[in-house]
């Protein structure tokens, strides 16, 4: 220990013991790893052990009664620093904390720690919180999923492959009756779910509880139409946790079998609402919104695998998560980072997908990823390919969109996957074939033909803001 470590003015963190590179981590320690851009002149070790010690225990200087804790137990320990390769400025920071350290099964305990003040410190220049291992000890602590993707496929009845859904359009400003014969359309044409946009709320235009009679009415007779179980997501979103009761309560009244909420809400909130659809039986829907303001660029925020792992155990059974080939961010192997750990029971560490760590799920439920977001059926096999069966395909503009109407967009959507879903259980390779597969099935689909001619030829090429270091050039799709 320093001589200087008891005089007054700021000790450096390293000094106070942040900095442990002979640290081997236990367990039962929560891991994470940070991308951190020092400032000019502060050695990467010092950087980290300052995140390290903001984190846990530290302020800017020794107080007097650290002397009163059992002070080493709980000080969180930066034991790596690697740069990153050709980014002469940046760190992977790995740092172990005690689990000592948190109150169980809280998001919000755990965030306030990880995330706390650390990004605003003046000593770096940017700092992302690229991973974390929750150590199954931590996991077992959460509920986890409210009912997972076996169970949502039991109470649905539907099995073997993606599920298909839309997104209302437009987002704001439909009546409640005109909304409820969209669902009714796209339910009726071969979807499983439509869903509320993540700006629909109660605004006045459209109150939520003639928002929700109608949606159920359209649900029902689409049922009663098809004989298959349907749904719609009701967003339940709303400035109070009684509000959000009230109109989950109504949904579950009505018949419904999801309800949606939106990130925005918190992690708390988030919490109480999956506790409440384990309760009652209703799948709960997650929209990451808001999430882009700090996933998305590389040297600064949360990545978004880690928001993924936190919604795993605050227990939400669905959530978005990324198309690859859609109109939002996700390069492909991030995305499949993103699914594993959604999806798997356990998760091996893999730098090509940006995976830091290890993970271990210890038969925590997975949760359903969504692909969402400027995709259409001309894309089905890459759909398929790049995300599996257990995933939700949600087509807004891509169904509603439709020349010939809603409920023929929903067909072609439809028509499109099963003849996709065919070809790959005939061990064709559908991902080389697909499109020739989805020009066959048009023969016998006009909704599919017509989808095919409007936006067969619809890609968006961008390059993606967010790729892992060690990933290979990204794929074109
Ligand atoms: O508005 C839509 C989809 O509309 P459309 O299907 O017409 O493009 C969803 O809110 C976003 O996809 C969410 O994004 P993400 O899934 O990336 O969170
Ligand atoms: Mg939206």
């Amino acid at each position: 220990m320093s001589a200087g470590r008891w005089s007054a003015g700021v000790i450096p963190y390293a000094e106070m013991g942040y900095w442990r590179p002979d640290y081997e981590p236990k367990d039962s320690d929560i891991l994470a790893a940070f991308r951190i851009t020092p400032q000019q002149g502060v050695p990467p070790e010092e950087a980290g052990a300052a995140v390290a010690g903001e984190s846990s225990t530290a302020t800017w200087t020794v107080v007097w009664t650290d002397r009163l804790t059992s002070y080493e137990n709980y000080q969180g320990k930066c034991y790596k620093v690697e740069p990153v390769p050709g980014q002469g400025d940046q760190f992977i920071a790995y740092i172990a904390y005690d689990l000592d350290l948190f109150e169980e099964g809280s998001i919000a305990n755990l965030t306030s720690s990880i995330i706390g003040n650390v990004f605003g410190f003046k000593a770096l220049k940017a700092l992302r919180l690229e991973d974390m291992r929750i150590p199954t000890h931590y996991v077992k602590t959460f509920q986890g999923p409210a009912h997972g993707i076996v169970m949502e496929r039991e109470y649905l009845g539907k099995f073997g492959r993606p599920l298909l859904g839309a997104t209302v359009k437009p987002k704001l400003g439909l009546s409640a009756r005109n909304y409820g014969r969209v669902v009714y359309e796209a339910l009726r044409g071969g979807l499983d779910f439509t869903k509320d946009d993540e700006n629909i709320n109660s605004q006045p235009f459209m109150r939520w509880r003639d928002r929700f009679l109608y949606c159920m009415e359209g649900v029902n007779r689409a049922q009663a139409a098809t004989g298959e179980v349907k749904g719609h997501y009701l967003n339940v979103t709303a400035a109070t946790m009684e509000d959000m009761y009230e109109r989950a309560e109504f949904a579950k009244e009505l018949g419904s079998v999801i309800v949606m909420i939106d990130l925005t809400i918190g992690y708390t909130a988030i919490q109480s609402m999956a506790n409440w659809a384990r309760r009652n039986g209703v799948i709960l829907h997650l929209h990451r919104a808001g999430h882009s303001t700090y996933t998305r660029q590389k040297t600064h925020g949360v990545n978004f695998r880690v928001i993924a792992k936190w919604m795993r155990l605050a227990g939400v059974d669905h959530i978005h998560a990324g198309t690859v080939v859609g109109k939002l961010e996700g390069d492909p192997n991030s995305v499949r980072g993103y699914y594993d750990t959604l999806r798997l029971d356990r998760v091996e560490a893999d730098p090509v997908k940006g995976l830091y760590f290890d993970q271990e799920w210890a038969s925590m439920p997975g949760t359903m990823p969504v692909a969402s977001g400027g995709i259409h059926a001309g894309q089905m096999h890459q759909l398929l390919h790049y995300l599996g069966e257990d995933s939700i395909l949600q087509f807004g503009g891509g169904t509603i969109g439709h020349p010939m109407g809603i409920a023929a967009g929903a067909a072609a959507n439809r028509v499109a996957l099963e003849a996709m879903i065919k070809a790959r259980n005939e061990g064709r390779d559908y991902l080389a074939e697909g499109p020739g597969i989805l020009r066959a099935a048009a023969k016998h689909s006009r909704e599919l033909d017509v989808a095919l001619s409007t936006w067969g030829d619809i890609t968006f090429t961008y390059d993606s803001t967010d790729t892992p270091d060690a990933a290979p050039t990204p794929v074109s799709v």
